[in-house]
């Protein structure tokens, strides 16, 4: 089975679909297989996020995937090319490979480190040099900075960021990552993560991502293998429906406890439905005729707006009797949300201001109001959803795991009711380059010599 019809209609993805067939690896010595078994289909353009618990062959199983260890059995294609049969070169132009602590080599600079594989494959210096600076910019380092520094003299972040950069060096369809970020503080973290998100969508790889964090795998995956002993696939979805639906009681312990608050981070105000609930009034108004409108109403608030309709003030009609003015009368408007906001963060603004928050839209004018039923009514509408559309792949194949996912066969059911799920970039907008102080000196040399070479 090809997907070339599919690939095609996808714009903006330079990824290639990574088909793994009956793939086993049984290590020498080793009365059970690390890996047994597996068939999964990872869609080109797509961040695919293994997880699982340690030791159940995640790194085996990617790593099979660009033949730094060899199946023992069970095929693997990528692009429709067989990987057994790429010779080193083409696997190198085809894969780029990033993983913990950056591995970069202590005793090359920065820009050496990205030109590994360049210089392999046998690129002349201008053209490596072009594309060291280009790679360094696409990931935030300044090149005229960090050029010549050597990785001791980098910030574990800054390690991290060279990595990537090194594995896009020869611009791969895909790109392997083992917990690329797993050695840096959390915030540092949260903005590698945002890095490769902004990445990935002007790039569209066909990205395999392992972690053992599975809020990382939520924030990153288009979808997500959660995967048992010997690498088993329990369940292979969209992190929405995982959250929503989860196939068994590993995986709804993988998911752990707060599925529904993480649901929430993968939503945005834009994509439900807010009442537009308040009563607005111009600063102008007279409280008289406010008064009157809001007993016209039925209301007891209002929401003073200023002439560009940002939120000033509520006004309780109580405070309108002895007033001449509703200049400086009622309460500052507290915590907002704006149409970008994540449902967690609108959440908290409800839970702030008492049941409501005011809506933002792009110029900071009110256009509406979310409220506590708001959100648990989503809650209830994506469980609803995804049992539905389990009972489907349960009655199709019987199978949690076979890849194939009978239950939404263009890759992202549930989706149809809603305005499509926009991960992150809430978080990620004011979120600065605060890179943790890490000092990794690239111990994992000997590792990523394997990965580069
Ligand atoms: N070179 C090897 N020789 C023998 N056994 C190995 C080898 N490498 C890994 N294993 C075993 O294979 C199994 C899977 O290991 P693997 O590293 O793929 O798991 P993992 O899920 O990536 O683990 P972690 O999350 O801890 O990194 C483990 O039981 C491990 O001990």
């Amino acid at each position: 089975m090809t997907s070339d019809s599919t690939d095609s209609a996808v714009s903006a993805v330079s990824g290639v679909e990574i088909q793994l067939e009956g793939v086993t690896k049984r290590y020498p010595g080793s009365a059970e297989p690390a890996v047994k078994d597996v068939t999964m289909t990872i869609p080109a353009g797509q961040i695919v996020v293994l997880v699982g618990p340690s030791g159940c062959g995640k790194t085996t199983t990617m790593r099979m995937i660009n033949r730094l260890i060899e199946p023992t059995s069970g095929r693997i294609t990528i692009g429709g090319e067989d990987a057994l049969e790429l010779d080193d070169v083409r696997l190198r132009r085809k894969i780029g490979y990033a993983i913990q602590q950056a591995g970069l080599f202590p005793h090359f600079t920065v820009a050496q480190n990205i030109a590994v594989v360049p210089g392999l494959l046998g690129w002349d210096k201008k053209r490596i040099a072009e594309r060291v600076d280009e790679l360094m910019d696409l990931v935030g380092l300044d090149a005229s900075q960090f050029r010549d520094r050597y990785p001791r003299q980098l910030s574990g972040g800054q390690q991290q960021r060279v990595g990537v950069a090194r594995a896009l060096a020869a611009d791969p369809p895909v790109l392997l990552m083992d917990e690329p970020f797993g050695a840096v503080d959390p915030i540092t973290r949260g903005n590698l993560q945002d890095e490769l998100l902004r990445l990935q969508a002007d790039l569209g790889k066909t990205i395999v991502f392992v972690t053992h964090d599975f809020d990382e795998a939520v924030k990153l995956g288009d979808r997500i293998a959660v995967l048992g002993e010997a690498s088993t696939i329990q369940q292979y979805d969209t992190p929405e429906a995982i959250l929503a639906n989860p196939a068994n009681d590993m995986v709804a312990g993988f998911v752990g406890a707060g599925a529904s608050l993480k649901q929430l981070t993968l939503l945005r105000v834009r994509d439900v439905d807010y009442p537009d609930l308040a009563l607005t009034a111009d600063v102008g108004e007279s409280p008289s005729e406010l008064r009157a409108r809001l007993a016209r109403a039925g209301d007891t608030y209002a929401l003073l707006v200023d002439r560009r309709r940002r939120p000033q003030r509520w006004v309780h009609v109580r405070n309108l009797s002895a007033a001449t003015s509703l200049a400086n009368i009622g309460r500052p408007v507290g915590d907002t949300v704006s149409t970008q906001s994540t449902l967690q963060d609108a959440l908290e603004a409800i839970l702030a201001e008492g049941g409501r928050a005011v809506v933002t839209g792009t110029r900071g004018e009110y256009v509406g109001m979310i409220d506590i039923e708001t959100v648990t009514g989503v809650l209830a509408q994506l469980r609803e959803e995804h049992e539905s559309a389990g009972d489907a792949g349960d009655a199709g194949d019987g199978a949690a795991g076979d890849g194939t996912d009978a239950a939404d066969g263009d890759g992202h059911g549930g989706d149809a009711g809603r305005a499509g799920v926009a991960r992150g970039d809430a978080a990620r907008d004011g979120a600065g380059r605060a890179d943790g102080g890490v000092d990794g000196d690239a111990g994992a040399a000997a590792d990523s010599g394997a990965g580069a070479s």
